[in-house]
């Protein structure tokens, strides 16, 4: 199958468990819960979206024809020589409607790490070694187990004890960004204090004016 990537570069992860960490990115065109479209966006089904996800012409960019261009096009922004497994975070957009089986195989191949950043409403294919869900409030869960839950807060239809319950082993309140972000930041810390299942997931790369 062919694959549509808004963009790909390479950067720390920002955010959750693995935040610091140095990871290619790889940005997938589209997503089930938004058009992309501003015109859109109050009537959403996820309304509060960070990311411009429409179309293949951000940077590293385009239309791959098959799992072995894009696994080759993710390798070559890895460096050269360096130690420390290559790691690729596969985001979107909603990466799970093109992300598939031959994808991660050949990202495995080139030695590759393989995680996953998604809204939860799809099933995930075999073999992904780490699975991000960040659940929104209007939509349906249908993956209810990973490896971190990563819970954009607040969201009023969406509170934090609806998921403490699944099969994960790591939860994150996200600040919600948008105008009222330190405001939700302090709620945020707020609910973690009183509930420690829960940790604090600050969006770095945002805080470092990072990609
Ligand atoms: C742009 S989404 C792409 C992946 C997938 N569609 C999803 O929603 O998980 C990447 C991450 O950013 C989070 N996010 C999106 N908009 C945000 C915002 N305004 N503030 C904080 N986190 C946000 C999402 O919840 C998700 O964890
Ligand atoms: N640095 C960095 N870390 C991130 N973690 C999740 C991101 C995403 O947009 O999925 C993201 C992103 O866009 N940049
Ligand atoms: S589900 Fe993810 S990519 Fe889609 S609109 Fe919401 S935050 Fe953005
Ligand atoms: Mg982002």
């Amino acid at each position: 199958m062919s694959y549509s990537v808004k963009e790909m570069f390479y950067t720390l992860q920002g955010e959750g468990a693995q935040a610091g960490r140095a990871a290619v990115f790889c940005r997938f065109a589209g997503c089930n819960l938004w058009s992309g479209r501003e015109q859109d966006r109050s009537r959403a089904i996820c309304s509060f979206c960070d990311t411009d996800f429409v179309g293949t012409d951000g940077q590293g960019g385009g239309k791959f024809a098959d799992a072995q261009a894009l696994a080759d096009a993710v390798a070559r922004l890895w460096p050269a020589h360096s130690s420390g497994r290559p790691y690729v975070v596969c985001t979107g957009g909603e990466p799970l409607l093109q992300l598939d089986s031959p994808l991660i195989q050949a990202l495995h191949e080139r030695g590759f790490e393989v995680a996953v950043e998604t809204n939860g409403t799809q099933p995930a294919p075999e073999g992904l070694d780490w699975i991000c869900v960040s659940p929104k409030a209007d939509a349906e869960l249908v993956l209810t187990r990973g490896h971190e839950l990563k819970l954009v807060y607040p969201q009023a239809l969406a509170q934090p004890e609806r998921f403490e319950g699944l099969d994960f082993q790591h939860f994150f309140l996200q600040p919600l960004d948008s105008p009222l972000q330190r405001e939700h930041a302090r709620q945020a810390v707020a609910y973690c204090m009183s509930h420690p299942q829960w940790r604090l997931s600050m969006q770095m790369h945002k805080v470092l004016g990072i990609d």
